[in-house]
Protein backbone atom coordinates (compact mmCIF):
# COMPACT_ATOMS: atom_id res chain seq x y z
CA UNK A 1 0.00 0.00 0.00
CA UNK A 2 1.11 3.37 -0.98
CA UNK A 3 1.86 5.57 1.61
CA UNK A 4 0.26 8.71 2.44
CA UNK A 5 2.87 11.09 1.31
CA UNK A 6 3.55 8.85 -2.23
CA UNK A 7 -0.56 8.57 -2.65
CA UNK A 8 -0.89 11.90 -2.74
CA UNK A 9 2.04 13.48 -4.12
CA UNK A 10 3.48 16.22 -0.92
CA UNK A 11 6.65 15.37 -1.24
CA UNK A 12 9.18 17.03 -3.49
CA UNK A 13 12.26 14.46 -4.75
CA UNK A 14 14.58 16.56 -2.47
CA UNK A 15 12.34 15.64 0.44
CA UNK A 16 11.95 12.25 -0.52
CA UNK A 17 15.76 11.62 -0.16
CA UNK A 18 15.97 13.31 3.33
CA UNK A 19 13.06 11.46 4.86
CA UNK A 20 15.16 8.53 3.54
CA UNK A 21 18.24 9.82 5.32
CA UNK A 22 16.10 10.24 8.54
CA UNK A 23 14.52 6.67 7.81
CA UNK A 24 18.44 5.49 7.66
CA UNK A 25 19.36 6.87 10.73
CA UNK A 26 16.37 5.60 12.72
CA UNK A 27 17.65 1.85 11.45
CA UNK A 28 21.20 2.42 12.77
CA UNK A 29 19.54 2.94 15.81
CA UNK A 30 20.51 6.87 16.32
CA UNK A 31 17.30 7.79 18.22
CA UNK A 32 14.43 5.93 20.42
CA UNK A 33 11.67 8.52 19.97
CA UNK A 34 10.62 11.57 17.37
CA UNK A 35 8.96 14.09 18.09
CA UNK A 36 6.40 15.38 15.21
CA UNK A 37 5.45 18.72 15.93
CA UNK A 38 2.66 21.05 14.14
CA UNK A 39 2.12 24.54 14.20
CA UNK A 40 -0.84 25.32 15.27
CA UNK A 41 -3.32 28.62 14.79
CA UNK A 42 -1.58 30.53 17.52
CA UNK A 43 2.20 29.35 16.15
CA UNK A 44 2.32 26.58 18.98
CA UNK A 45 3.89 23.09 18.60
CA UNK A 46 1.63 20.66 19.18
CA UNK A 47 1.76 16.51 18.19
CA UNK A 48 3.05 13.16 19.03
CA UNK A 49 5.82 11.55 20.45
CA UNK A 50 6.28 7.82 18.61
CA UNK A 51 8.84 5.35 19.48
CA UNK A 52 11.54 4.64 16.80
CA UNK A 53 10.08 1.70 15.06
CA UNK A 54 6.83 3.57 14.93
CA UNK A 55 8.19 6.60 13.83
CA UNK A 56 10.08 4.66 11.01
CA UNK A 57 6.59 4.25 9.02
CA UNK A 58 4.83 7.64 10.20
CA UNK A 59 7.55 9.78 8.16
CA UNK A 60 5.49 8.86 5.11
CA UNK A 61 2.28 7.79 6.46
CA UNK A 62 1.84 10.82 9.16
CA UNK A 63 0.22 11.23 12.36
CA UNK A 64 -3.44 11.63 13.00
CA UNK A 65 -4.28 14.16 15.33
CA UNK A 66 -7.57 15.45 16.48
CA UNK A 67 -9.20 18.39 14.53
CA UNK A 68 -10.68 19.66 17.68
CA UNK A 69 -6.60 21.16 18.09
CA UNK A 70 -8.03 23.65 15.52
CA UNK A 71 -11.10 24.67 17.31
CA UNK A 72 -8.71 26.01 20.43
CA UNK A 73 -8.33 29.18 21.33
CA UNK A 74 -5.32 30.29 24.12
CA UNK A 75 -7.15 28.55 27.10
CA UNK A 76 -6.85 25.13 24.71
CA UNK A 77 -11.16 25.16 24.85
CA UNK A 78 -12.81 24.60 21.52
CA UNK A 79 -14.66 27.58 20.95
CA UNK A 80 -16.47 25.45 17.78
CA UNK A 81 -19.10 23.58 18.22
CA UNK A 82 -17.24 20.61 16.98
CA UNK A 83 -19.85 18.09 17.70
CA UNK A 84 -22.75 19.74 15.79
CA UNK A 85 -23.35 19.11 12.39
CA UNK A 86 -20.42 20.47 10.84
CA UNK A 87 -18.53 21.69 13.75
CA UNK A 88 -19.17 25.28 13.48
CA UNK A 89 -16.65 25.50 10.65
CA UNK A 90 -17.33 27.72 7.26
CA UNK A 91 -15.21 24.45 5.84
CA UNK A 92 -16.08 20.54 6.17
CA UNK A 93 -14.67 17.64 7.23
CA UNK A 94 -14.25 18.83 10.69
CA UNK A 95 -16.91 17.89 12.62
CA UNK A 96 -16.85 15.57 15.66
CA UNK A 97 -13.46 15.47 16.82
CA UNK A 98 -12.03 13.57 13.65
CA UNK A 99 -8.79 12.75 12.32
CA UNK A 100 -6.40 15.43 10.28
CA UNK A 101 -3.35 14.07 9.18
CA UNK A 102 0.01 15.78 10.41
CA UNK A 103 3.05 14.53 7.65
CA UNK A 104 6.84 15.20 8.67
CA UNK A 105 8.57 18.18 6.24
CA UNK A 106 11.95 16.06 6.27
CA UNK A 107 14.01 19.62 5.45
CA UNK A 108 13.14 20.33 9.35
CA UNK A 109 14.39 17.23 10.75
CA UNK A 110 17.13 17.31 13.61
CA UNK A 111 17.75 15.91 17.24
CA UNK A 112 16.90 18.00 20.26
CA UNK A 113 20.31 18.80 21.69
CA UNK A 114 18.63 18.74 25.25
CA UNK A 115 16.87 15.79 25.21
CA UNK A 116 18.92 12.28 24.59
CA UNK A 117 18.42 10.47 21.43
CA UNK A 118 15.20 12.31 20.84
CA UNK A 119 14.40 13.50 17.15
CA UNK A 120 12.36 16.54 15.89
CA UNK A 121 10.69 17.08 13.12
CA UNK A 122 7.94 20.13 12.03
CA UNK A 123 4.70 18.78 9.94
CA UNK A 124 2.59 20.26 7.50
CA UNK A 125 -1.20 19.62 8.48
CA UNK A 126 -3.70 17.66 5.28
CA UNK A 127 -7.52 16.33 5.74
CA UNK A 128 -7.26 12.74 5.24
CA UNK A 129 -8.32 13.31 1.57
CA UNK A 130 -4.95 14.77 1.06
CA UNK A 131 -6.10 18.15 0.56
CA UNK A 132 -4.29 20.64 2.90
CA UNK A 133 -5.79 21.43 5.91
CA UNK A 134 -7.81 24.65 5.53
CA UNK A 135 -6.91 26.29 9.00
CA UNK A 136 -3.21 25.47 8.68
CA UNK A 137 -1.13 28.75 8.84
CA UNK A 138 2.92 27.17 7.19
CA UNK A 139 0.76 26.72 3.25
CA UNK A 140 -0.64 30.82 4.31
CA UNK A 141 2.70 31.92 4.29
CA UNK A 142 3.64 29.94 1.37
CA UNK A 143 1.36 31.28 -0.62
CA UNK A 144 2.49 34.59 -0.22
CA UNK A 145 6.02 33.60 -0.69
CA UNK A 146 4.70 32.06 -4.10
CA UNK A 147 3.45 35.18 -5.02
CA UNK A 148 6.74 37.10 -4.38
CA UNK A 149 7.95 34.09 -6.84
CA UNK A 150 6.00 35.16 -9.66
CA UNK A 151 7.70 37.76 -9.36
CA UNK A 152 11.03 36.61 -9.15
CA UNK A 153 11.29 37.83 -5.62
CA UNK A 154 12.12 35.98 -2.17
CA UNK A 155 11.54 37.41 1.12
CA UNK A 156 14.74 37.67 3.38
CA UNK A 157 13.87 38.11 7.03
CA UNK A 158 16.13 38.69 10.71
CA UNK A 159 14.31 38.12 14.30
CA UNK A 160 15.07 40.04 17.12
CA UNK A 161 13.18 38.42 19.85
CA UNK A 162 12.65 39.87 23.25
CA UNK A 163 11.24 37.99 26.21
CA UNK A 164 11.54 37.09 29.76
CA UNK A 165 12.99 34.39 32.16
CA UNK A 166 12.67 34.17 35.67
CA UNK A 167 13.29 31.66 38.61
CA UNK A 168 10.93 29.38 39.27
CA UNK A 169 10.23 28.96 43.22
CA UNK A 170 7.61 26.41 43.09
CA UNK A 171 8.73 22.81 42.81
CA UNK A 172 5.70 20.99 43.03
CA UNK A 173 2.05 22.25 41.67
CA UNK A 174 -1.06 22.28 44.30
CA UNK A 175 -4.01 20.12 43.35
CA UNK A 176 -5.60 23.92 43.05
CA UNK A 177 -3.51 25.24 40.61
CA UNK A 178 -4.82 22.98 37.86
CA UNK A 179 -7.85 25.24 35.53
CA UNK A 180 -8.16 25.92 32.29
CA UNK A 181 -5.95 27.93 32.41
CA UNK A 182 -4.44 27.15 35.34
CA UNK A 183 -2.75 29.03 38.10
CA UNK A 184 0.67 30.98 36.59
CA UNK A 185 3.97 29.91 38.45
CA UNK A 186 5.68 32.05 41.02
CA UNK A 187 8.59 33.21 39.94
CA UNK A 188 11.17 35.47 41.47
CA UNK A 189 13.56 37.82 39.01
CA UNK A 190 16.95 36.98 37.55
CA UNK A 191 17.80 40.42 36.85
CA UNK A 192 16.35 43.98 38.05
CA UNK A 193 15.67 45.99 35.53
CA UNK A 194 16.65 49.34 33.91
CA UNK A 195 20.64 48.04 32.89
CA UNK A 196 20.23 47.65 29.50
CA UNK A 197 23.47 45.90 27.81
CA UNK A 198 25.35 46.07 30.46
CA UNK A 199 28.15 43.86 31.27
CA UNK A 200 27.39 43.21 34.79
CA UNK A 201 24.21 42.23 34.12
CA UNK A 202 24.96 39.69 31.48
CA UNK A 203 27.67 38.06 33.32
CA UNK A 204 25.01 37.39 36.43
CA UNK A 205 23.28 34.68 33.81
CA UNK A 206 25.62 33.50 31.76
CA UNK A 207 24.83 30.61 32.95
CA UNK A 208 21.75 30.61 31.00
CA UNK A 209 22.94 32.39 28.05
CA UNK A 210 25.66 29.54 27.78
CA UNK A 211 22.75 26.97 27.91
CA UNK A 212 20.74 29.16 25.23
CA UNK A 213 23.52 29.64 22.94
CA UNK A 214 25.03 25.78 23.24
CA UNK A 215 21.71 24.34 22.02
CA UNK A 216 20.29 27.01 19.43
CA UNK A 217 23.09 26.54 17.50
CA UNK A 218 23.15 22.81 18.52
CA UNK A 219 19.87 22.98 16.78
CA UNK A 220 21.20 24.60 13.63
CA UNK A 221 19.45 28.29 14.32
CA UNK A 222 20.98 31.25 13.15
CA UNK A 223 21.74 32.45 16.65
CA UNK A 224 23.39 36.26 16.54
CA UNK A 225 24.03 37.69 19.74
CA UNK A 226 22.68 37.68 22.88
CA UNK A 227 21.61 40.42 24.90
CA UNK A 228 20.38 42.22 28.08
CA UNK A 229 17.45 43.95 27.68
CA UNK A 230 15.65 47.17 29.10
CA UNK A 231 13.33 45.26 31.88
CA UNK A 232 13.72 43.37 34.68
CA UNK A 233 14.59 39.79 33.65
CA UNK A 234 14.42 40.63 30.37
CA UNK A 235 16.55 39.32 27.55
CA UNK A 236 17.01 39.79 23.55
CA UNK A 237 18.24 37.07 21.42
CA UNK A 238 18.95 37.80 17.56
CA UNK A 239 18.76 35.52 14.78
CA UNK A 240 20.55 36.63 10.93
CA UNK A 241 18.94 36.88 8.02
CA UNK A 242 17.49 33.98 6.30
CA UNK A 243 15.23 33.24 3.13
CA UNK A 244 11.49 31.95 2.42
CA UNK A 245 9.98 29.72 5.28
CA UNK A 246 13.16 29.12 7.28
CA UNK A 247 12.67 32.37 9.49
CA UNK A 248 9.24 31.36 10.83
CA UNK A 249 10.15 27.92 10.90
CA UNK A 250 13.24 29.37 13.27
CA UNK A 251 10.63 31.60 15.44
CA UNK A 252 8.34 28.36 16.62
CA UNK A 253 11.35 26.18 16.90
CA UNK A 254 12.89 28.93 19.17
CA UNK A 255 10.14 29.44 21.29
CA UNK A 256 9.93 26.29 22.15
CA UNK A 257 13.30 25.42 22.59
CA UNK A 258 14.20 27.98 25.05
CA UNK A 259 11.13 27.41 27.02
CA UNK A 260 12.12 23.82 27.03
CA UNK A 261 15.69 24.60 28.29
CA UNK A 262 14.55 26.85 30.62
CA UNK A 263 12.10 24.76 32.40
CA UNK A 264 14.32 21.79 32.51
CA UNK A 265 16.89 24.01 34.33
CA UNK A 266 14.39 25.08 36.87
CA UNK A 267 13.23 28.72 35.13
CA UNK A 268 10.39 30.18 33.33
CA UNK A 269 11.02 31.85 30.11
CA UNK A 270 7.87 33.72 28.31
CA UNK A 271 7.05 35.19 25.26
CA UNK A 272 4.22 36.98 26.88
CA UNK A 273 4.75 40.29 25.73
CA UNK A 274 3.88 42.27 28.77
CA UNK A 275 4.13 40.06 32.14
CA UNK A 276 2.76 41.59 35.08
CA UNK A 277 5.85 42.71 37.55
CA UNK A 278 6.64 45.93 38.44
CA UNK A 279 8.35 48.08 36.42
CA UNK A 280 7.99 45.82 33.41
CA UNK A 281 9.21 46.49 29.55
CA UNK A 282 6.82 45.26 27.16
CA UNK A 283 8.73 42.46 24.88
CA UNK A 284 8.88 43.00 20.91
CA UNK A 285 9.71 41.09 17.84
CA UNK A 286 11.12 43.08 15.89
CA UNK A 287 11.06 41.71 12.33
CA UNK A 288 13.94 43.11 9.84
CA UNK A 289 12.64 42.22 6.36
CA UNK A 290 14.05 42.70 2.76
CA UNK A 291 13.48 40.91 -0.69
CA UNK A 292 16.14 39.54 -2.91
CA UNK A 293 16.24 38.82 -6.53
CA UNK A 294 15.64 35.02 -6.90
CA UNK A 295 18.53 35.13 -9.52
CA UNK A 296 21.30 36.40 -8.60
CA UNK A 297 20.39 36.71 -4.84
CA UNK A 298 21.13 40.50 -4.93
CA UNK A 299 19.11 42.90 -2.24
CA UNK A 300 16.48 44.21 -4.12
CA UNK A 301 16.11 46.85 -1.72
CA UNK A 302 19.20 48.50 -2.05
CA UNK A 303 19.16 51.95 -3.63
CA UNK A 304 21.58 53.11 -6.95
CA UNK A 305 24.51 54.92 -6.67
CA UNK A 306 23.27 58.47 -5.65
CA UNK A 307 19.72 57.60 -4.17
CA UNK A 308 18.31 60.20 -2.01
CA UNK A 309 15.92 57.55 -0.93
CA UNK A 310 16.77 55.15 1.88
CA UNK A 311 15.54 51.90 -0.70
CA UNK A 312 15.39 51.36 -4.02
CA UNK A 313 12.04 52.25 -5.59
CA UNK A 314 11.10 48.88 -5.18
CA UNK A 315 11.64 48.90 -1.57
CA UNK A 316 9.78 51.88 -0.84
CA UNK A 317 6.95 50.54 -2.44
CA UNK A 318 7.03 47.73 -0.03
CA UNK A 319 7.26 50.21 2.83
CA UNK A 320 4.47 51.77 1.70
CA UNK A 321 2.49 48.64 1.98
CA UNK A 322 3.59 47.92 5.16
CA UNK A 323 2.57 51.38 6.47
CA UNK A 324 -0.66 51.25 4.67
CA UNK A 325 -1.97 47.62 6.11
CA UNK A 326 -0.18 48.23 9.53
CA UNK A 327 -3.72 48.79 11.63
CA UNK A 328 -5.07 45.24 9.83
CA UNK A 329 -2.18 43.33 10.16
CA UNK A 330 -1.21 44.01 13.85
CA UNK A 331 -4.02 41.41 14.35
CA UNK A 332 -1.87 39.08 13.04
CA UNK A 333 1.46 40.59 14.56
CA UNK A 334 0.32 41.31 17.85
CA UNK A 335 -2.43 38.25 18.19
CA UNK A 336 -2.87 38.97 22.03
CA UNK A 337 -5.14 41.10 24.32
CA UNK A 338 -1.93 41.87 26.34
CA UNK A 339 -0.22 42.81 23.26
CA UNK A 340 -1.76 45.92 22.97
CA UNK A 341 -0.87 47.29 26.28
CA UNK A 342 2.99 47.88 24.55
CA UNK A 343 1.63 50.36 21.63
CA UNK A 344 2.78 53.45 23.83
CA UNK A 345 4.83 56.46 23.08
CA UNK A 346 8.53 57.21 24.20
CA UNK A 347 9.07 52.82 24.84
CA UNK A 348 11.15 52.16 21.99
CA UNK A 349 7.23 50.19 20.72
CA UNK A 350 5.90 52.34 18.51
CA UNK A 351 2.23 53.71 19.04
CA UNK A 352 1.39 54.74 15.40
CA UNK A 353 2.10 53.48 11.17
CA UNK A 354 5.16 56.01 9.99
CA UNK A 355 8.41 54.89 8.79
CA UNK A 356 11.66 56.70 9.53
CA UNK A 357 15.53 56.26 8.61
CA UNK A 358 17.21 54.77 11.05
CA UNK A 359 14.71 55.44 14.16
CA UNK A 360 13.73 53.53 16.77
CA UNK A 361 10.84 55.63 17.75
CA UNK A 362 9.01 54.70 14.33
CA UNK A 363 7.30 51.57 13.71
CA UNK A 364 9.23 51.15 10.35
CA UNK A 365 12.51 52.10 10.62
CA UNK A 366 14.48 52.12 7.69
CA UNK A 367 17.84 50.90 7.47
CA UNK A 368 19.29 51.26 3.86
CA UNK A 369 22.07 53.54 1.28
CA UNK A 370 23.71 52.86 -1.70
CA UNK A 371 25.97 50.00 -1.15
CA UNK A 372 24.41 48.45 1.68
CA UNK A 373 23.84 45.04 0.60
CA UNK A 374 22.18 44.86 3.92
CA UNK A 375 19.68 47.65 2.94
CA UNK A 376 15.95 47.11 4.97
CA UNK A 377 13.06 47.40 6.55
CA UNK A 378 12.78 46.77 10.36
CA UNK A 379 9.27 46.47 11.29
CA UNK A 380 8.50 47.06 15.11
CA UNK A 381 5.16 46.68 15.11
CA UNK A 382 5.40 42.63 16.18
CA UNK A 383 5.06 41.03 19.65
CA UNK A 384 6.82 37.70 20.24
CA UNK A 385 4.07 35.40 20.94
CA UNK A 386 2.50 35.98 16.90
CA UNK A 387 2.16 32.72 15.11
CA UNK A 388 5.29 33.69 12.81
CA UNK A 389 3.61 32.09 9.59
CA UNK A 390 0.86 34.69 9.82
CA UNK A 391 3.39 37.23 11.20
CA UNK A 392 5.46 37.48 7.93
CA UNK A 393 2.38 36.95 5.38
CA UNK A 394 0.81 39.55 6.54
CA UNK A 395 4.37 41.48 5.74
CA UNK A 396 4.45 40.23 1.85
CA UNK A 397 0.93 40.71 1.49
CA UNK A 398 1.06 44.28 2.61
CA UNK A 399 4.21 45.17 1.10
CA UNK A 400 3.44 43.49 -2.50
CA UNK A 401 0.14 45.52 -2.58
CA UNK A 402 2.88 48.41 -2.42
CA UNK A 403 4.62 47.22 -4.96
CA UNK A 404 1.73 46.17 -7.49
CA UNK A 405 -0.08 49.94 -6.65
CA UNK A 406 3.48 51.73 -7.02
CA UNK A 407 2.39 53.10 -3.31
CA UNK A 408 4.66 56.53 -2.13
CA UNK A 409 5.10 55.88 1.61
CA UNK A 410 5.68 59.71 2.01
CA UNK A 411 8.40 61.33 3.97
CA UNK A 412 10.64 59.92 7.27
CA UNK A 413 8.80 60.85 10.62
CA UNK A 414 11.86 61.97 12.56
CA UNK A 415 9.91 63.07 15.34
CA UNK A 416 7.95 59.45 15.61
CA UNK A 417 5.67 60.33 18.59
CA UNK A 418 5.14 64.07 18.00
CA UNK A 419 4.11 62.70 14.02
CA UNK A 420 0.49 63.03 13.33
CA UNK A 421 -0.83 59.63 11.85
CA UNK A 422 -2.78 56.55 12.23
CA UNK A 423 -2.65 55.14 15.47
CA UNK A 424 -1.76 51.77 15.72
CA UNK A 425 -4.94 49.63 17.04
CA UNK A 426 -5.61 50.40 20.88
CA UNK A 427 -7.38 46.83 21.21
CA UNK A 428 -7.18 43.22 20.10
CA UNK A 429 -11.01 43.84 18.92
CA UNK A 430 -10.01 47.05 17.02
CA UNK A 431 -7.38 45.16 15.38
CA UNK A 432 -9.16 42.06 14.37
CA UNK A 433 -12.39 44.62 12.70
CA UNK A 434 -9.76 46.30 11.04
CA UNK A 435 -8.59 43.46 9.90
CA UNK A 436 -11.71 42.11 8.31
CA UNK A 437 -12.21 45.26 6.67
CA UNK A 438 -8.89 45.19 4.87
CA UNK A 439 -9.71 43.84 1.44
CA UNK A 440 -6.01 43.09 0.65
CA UNK A 441 -5.01 41.02 3.52
CA UNK A 442 -8.37 39.28 3.15
CA UNK A 443 -7.60 38.36 0.09
CA UNK A 444 -3.87 37.29 0.66
CA UNK A 445 -5.15 35.19 3.82
CA UNK A 446 -8.56 33.94 2.71
CA UNK A 447 -11.80 34.86 3.75
CA UNK A 448 -12.75 31.50 5.44
CA UNK A 449 -9.34 31.79 7.50
CA UNK A 450 -9.77 35.40 8.53
CA UNK A 451 -13.45 34.60 9.65
CA UNK A 452 -11.96 31.45 11.48
CA UNK A 453 -9.18 33.65 12.78
CA UNK A 454 -11.71 36.35 14.36
CA UNK A 455 -13.89 33.63 15.60
CA UNK A 456 -10.53 32.14 17.77
CA UNK A 457 -9.79 35.78 19.16
CA UNK A 458 -12.78 36.73 19.88
CA UNK A 459 -14.03 33.70 22.14
CA UNK A 460 -10.72 35.00 23.99
CA UNK A 461 -12.06 38.57 24.40
CA UNK A 462 -15.20 37.41 25.33
CA UNK A 463 -13.91 35.25 28.15
CA UNK A 464 -11.46 38.40 29.49
CA UNK A 465 -14.41 40.77 28.82
CA UNK A 466 -16.45 38.82 31.80
CA UNK A 467 -13.52 38.80 34.05
CA UNK A 468 -13.44 41.38 37.15
CA UNK A 469 -10.11 42.82 36.74
CA UNK A 470 -7.89 43.55 39.92
CA UNK A 471 -8.03 47.29 38.63
CA UNK A 472 -11.51 47.50 38.62
CA UNK A 473 -12.04 46.54 42.16
CA UNK A 474 -9.08 48.58 43.30
CA UNK A 475 -10.55 51.69 41.72
CA UNK A 476 -14.44 51.19 42.66
CA UNK A 477 -14.17 48.86 45.78
CA UNK A 478 -13.93 51.06 48.38
CA UNK A 479 -14.55 54.46 46.52
CA UNK A 480 -18.76 53.53 46.13
N1 LIG B 1 15.72 47.92 23.02
C1 LIG B 1 14.59 48.00 22.37
O1 LIG B 1 14.56 48.32 21.17
C2 LIG B 1 13.34 47.75 23.14
C3 LIG B 1 12.12 47.48 22.30
C4 LIG B 1 10.84 47.38 23.09
N2 LIG B 1 10.96 46.48 24.21
C5 LIG B 1 9.64 46.96 22.25
O2 LIG B 1 8.65 46.68 22.81
O3 LIG B 1 9.64 46.90 21.06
Amino acid sequence: MSTFAERFGLWSAEQKAQAAEIAGRIDAGEIDVLRFAWPDQHGVLRGKTLVAEAARGALSRGVNLTTTLLAKDTSHRSVFPVFSAGGGFALEGLQGGADFVVLPDPSTFRTLPWAPRTGWVLCDAYMKDGRPCPFATRPILQRALARLGARGLEFVAGLEVEFHVFRLDQEALALGDAGQPGTPPAVSLLTQGHQYLTELRYDRVDGLMELLRHDLLALGLPLHSLEIEFGPSQFELVFGPTAGLVPADTMVLLRSAIKQICQRNGLHATFMCRPRIPSVMSSGWHLHQSLRHAEGGDNAFMPEAGSAAPLSPLGMHYLAGLKAHACGAAALASPTINGYRRYRPFSLAPDRAIWAQDNRGAMLRVLGAPGDSASRIENRIGEPTANPYLYLASQIFSGLHGITGAMDPGASADVPYETPAEHLPRSLEAALATLQADAVLVDGLGRDFVDYYCHIKQAEIARFQLEVTEWEHREYFDMF
